[in-house]
């Protein structure tokens, strides 16, 4: 197995809706559909980064206002204010690329060298160490991080010829620094290409620790390997560590008030597009492989899909909502799932669509509007105070999709990596325990609750869960309430939580199910 990553290739931009960590189907799927390509495995890949040198390629838009950046310096802006700021990657590049004026190719480069440089930071970080012996402490963000991009560049996307990676960070600490600093730039990544061989070559295999090892081999912090390690063992652990490194496919929620999977399968297979069913949702989904910005096909304008991941599709579905059923989604925004429901609803009943933030509502009715759903009421208002607001035990269903540390959306947002700390796992959890007592009052008697998160940390999920029934003794799970429709593709693919030996009512989808996001989703019923 290697250390790197295996196949796919990521694709620039846009992805509408979804913001910050734990936000569930936020997308880096997305909009040029671009061509960088990564080694297929570090070590040891094919792969290529077409668009590999400065500036802007073939094919590129015109006119434009100003001259663009190269994809270069605009990944390496993206940098300094992911790691810098605290931006958003997928936030930050998707709103520079859309102003960029950066050809398809060079914005596919742009969107390889962020998501790529991330995900790989503590690898690339290990062997700069080797190469500057003063330490990190003395280097202007910037330059660390175009010292990774660089790195990122020689050892992991084949085809990029280590020259243009060389004089092009030189060039650049050129304009934006001074000598010493082209100098610097220089010396080190010269010396990193007279290792390149063993670089690439690099699987840690004589590292004793195992938990060390994992980390250096696929670019996780120690607390995380360790937790998953404990939490599913090597093996599992691993593969969950390969499949946040990969790039993400994009999926879409089909609107089945308007047509069929299959119909829509057909409309973008005759466009040209080069989408399949999808294999955990096949009730609602449909994969698109490369298949660009999703948002500016005519049926996403026309309300026959919508651009969600297929994990996600997985909660409104198993929350099973019933026409004419009055529902409550206590954190709504931007509003895929209480889309979902009010499609699943026939249009016939009602759903409050709560968020804490006012800003957002505007998200959740734009998506009804455009898909033509009228019974969603967009609210805004802390979830923890809902009960404040309307008359206790009074909806049929409650949807919690709570906020959550994101770790199952690593591939998405690679930099949860990095900003997560254990303290946040358990701040968080405090939160969920919060929402779901204030959430859990609301539901009526024989009503459902549905708890969800797009995350792997068992604080934030089983034990969750665990704890809020014991004390809540009027909840039970509810295995007997998910449709059989939905878990029947999850057990022919082998979800271990999905089984019928196992399964409790809850489900724990990891990234290498599907190549979807991670997510928990627990189907409670009050007695
Ligand atoms: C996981 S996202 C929800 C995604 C949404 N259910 C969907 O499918 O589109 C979590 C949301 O919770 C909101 N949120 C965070 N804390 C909240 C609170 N205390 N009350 C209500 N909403 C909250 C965030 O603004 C964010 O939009």
């Amino acid at each position: 197995m290697s250390g790197g990553p295996r196949s796919g290739r990521r694709e620039p931009g846009a992805t509408p809706g979804k913001a910050g960590v734990g936000s569930g189907s936020a997308g880096r799927q997305g909009a040029a559909g671009g061509t960088a390509r990564r080694r297929g495995g570090a070590p040891g890949g094919k792969g290529a980064a077409p668009g590999a040198g400065p500036g802007r390629g073939p094919g590129a838009s015109a006119p434009r206002a100003r001259q663009p950046r190269s994809a270069r310096e605009l990944a390496l802006d993206a940098l300094v204010r992911v790691s810098r700021d605290g931006a958003y990657s997928n936030l930050q590049l998707n709103a520079a690329l859309q102003e960029s004026g950066l050809s398809r190719a060079d914005a596919g480069l742009a969107t390889e060298l962020v998501y790529g440089t991330l995900q790989r930071r503590l690898t690339l970080d290990h062997w700069l160490q080797q190469f500057i012996t003063k330490g990190f402490a003395k280097l202007e963000p910037w330059v660390l991080s175009l010292l990774r991009m660089s790195l990122y560049q020689l050892v992991y996307l084949d085809r990029v010829p280590a020259h243009a990676a060389v004089n092009e960070a030189v060039n650049i600490g050129r304009r934006r620094g001074h000598a010493g600093i082209s100098s610097m730039l220089n010396g080190v990544l010269r010396n990193a290409v007279r290792q390149l061989p063993q670089l690439k070559a690099e699987t840690f295999a004589g590292e004793t620790n195992e938990v060390r090892r994992l980390s250096l081999r696929h670019s996780y912090p120690e607390w995380l390997v360790g937790r998953w390690i404990s939490a599913y063992g090597v093996e599992t652990a691993e593969a969950m560590m390969e499949s946040g490194n990969e790039p993400p496919h994009s999926s879409l929620r089909i609107n089945r008030l308007r047509t069929s999977p299959e119909q829509a399968l057909l409309q973008l297979q005759q466009a040209g597009l080069n989408a399949r069913l999808s294999d955990a949702a096949p009730w609602a989904g449909v994969v698109v492989a490369r298949g660009g910005n999703l948002a500016g096909t005519d049926g996403y304008t026309e309300g026959l899909w919508s651009i969600q991941d297929e994990s996600s599709m997985i909660v409104a579905a198993a929350a099973d909502p019933r026409p004419g059923f009055r529902v409550l989604d206590c954190c709504a925004a931007p509003g895929g799932k209480s889309a979902h429901m009010a499609e699943l609803m026939e249009g016939k009943g009602e759903i409050i669509a709560n968020d804490l933030h006012p800003h957002k509502q505007a998200l959740v009715e734009s998506q009804a509007a455009r898909l033509g759903l009228s019974n969603i009421q967009a609210v805004s208002g802390d979830a923890a105070e809902l009960a404040e607001h309307f008359a206790l035990a009074s909806f049929d269903l409650v949807l919690l999709d709570a906020p959550c540390s994101g770790l199952g959306v690593i591939r998405r947002k690679p930099e949860i990596k990095w900003t997560k700390t254990p303290d946040d796992i358990e701040a968080i959890a405090a939160i969920q325990e919060r929402l779901l007592d204030s959430a859990s009052c609301l539901v009526k008697p024989g009503g459902t609750l549905l708890y969800s998160t797009c995350t792997i940390a068992e604080e934030e999920n089983g034990k969750q869960i665990a704890d809020f029934l014991a004390k809540h003794p009027d909840f039970s799970l509810d295995p007997e309430g998910w449709p059989a429709e939905v878990l029947e593709p999850l057990r022919s693919a082998g979800v271990e939580s999905a089984s019928a030996d196992h399964f409790d009512g809850a489900l724990q989808l990891l990234p290498q199910h599907f190549g979807s996001d991670g997510f928990y989703i627990a189907r409670l019923k009050r007695i």
